[in-house]
């Protein structure tokens, strides 16, 4: 388990981060969202051990990162660029990483770039933007870490490639009790691969919530009426969206009382739709954890 402990990071004389309070289990795929300069890629290089709270700490399975390096071992961050990396070869990288990780996988790591058609790639500065992705990618998982870090590891990237990086990282998952933890201003990526999201505003921890327990919350409804929806029930209702006399509502799932009295009004049309993480985050910030 990775636990996050009242984390507070002042950077210069801002608050970046403060009191965050997380915890990461084994196995799964968690999601940061938040808006840009929010704090997301400080938090991950902080869970990573690169940048010293300013207070709080950063455990893993109850060890400190900070006063015990080892644990390192099992936490690899991922930047949103492979710059670092640029001037070496593969060979040279394995070389390194193997130095830095020692359950780093080198079979493995072979394996992978063969599967994605990478086997000979020179120096790393040739390769694709997309190419760049995959390679950090198959470089941390070959790691064997417990827990790895990705900051917007599909940003910018074309759609078969996000594609390809959503089916890897999922797969890797699947297969192992790897932990990932994804920032990202993708909600309908996360909403297909996270089993919990949390949401930073303002350097705090806003709402966190299991993907599951997320959707259950509220229903999505589009519905029409001649006029216009009754005053009394406008209010209770959170308004996604106006087009002509067709709104689309989000009602709390246990609103049933609220349900009946929007079908008694005889409604021209009435119908259930799928919710998604977006329809969530305006119910419950008003979009405001949301930039994409
Ligand atoms: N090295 C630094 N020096 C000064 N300020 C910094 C530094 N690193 C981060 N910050 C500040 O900390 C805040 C959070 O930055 P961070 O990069 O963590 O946000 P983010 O949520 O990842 O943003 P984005 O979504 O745009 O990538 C910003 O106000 C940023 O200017």
């Amino acid at each position: 388990m990775l636990k996050i402990e009242g984390l507070t990071k002042r950077i210069g004389s801002e608050k970046v981060l403060n009191h965050i309070q997380l915890q990461v289990k084994p196995g799964t795929i968690t999601g940061i969202v938040g808006r840009n300069g929010v704090g997301k890629t400080t938090l991950l290089r902080t869970m990573a051990g690169i940048l010293k709270p300013s207070e709080g700490s950063i455990l893993l399975n109850e060890q400190n990162v900070l006063l015990n390096p080892d644990v390192k071992q099992d936490l690899v961050f991922v930047p949103d660029t492979s710059d670092a990396l640029k001037q070496y070869n593969s060979k040279e990288i394995v070389k390194l990483y193997k130095k830095i990780y020692p359950k780093f996988d080198e079979v493995y790591f072979y394996e992978l770039l063969n599967r994605f058609s990478m086997k000979n790639t020179g120096k790393i500065r040739n390769l694709s933007k997309g190419q760049k992705a995959l390679f950090s990618l198959i470089l941390a998982f070959a790691t064997k870490a417990a827990y790895i870090l990705l900051d917007e590891p599909t940003d910018g990237l074309d759609v078969i490639v996000k594609k390809e990086i959503l089916r890897f990282i999922a797969g890797e998952v699947a297969e192992s009790e790897v932990s990932v933890v994804i920032s990202s201003h993708r909600l309908d990526e996360l909403e297909a691969l996270a089993d919990h999201i949390v949401v930073l505003k303002g350097g705090s921890v806003e709402t966190e919530m299991e993907m599951d327990q997320l959707k259950q919350q509220y229903r999505k409804i589009q519905v029409a009426y001649e006029y216009d929806i009754p005053d009394q029930l406008k209010e209770q209702v959170q308004i996604l969206s106006k087009s002509g006399r067709v709104y689309v509502l989000l009602v709390k799932q246990a609103d049933d009382i609220l349900v009946e009295q929007l079908l008694n009004e005889e409604p021209l049309l009435f119908e259930e739709l799928p919710l998604s993480l977006e329809d969530i985050f305006v119910a419950k910030l008003g979009g405001d954890a949301y930039a994409s």
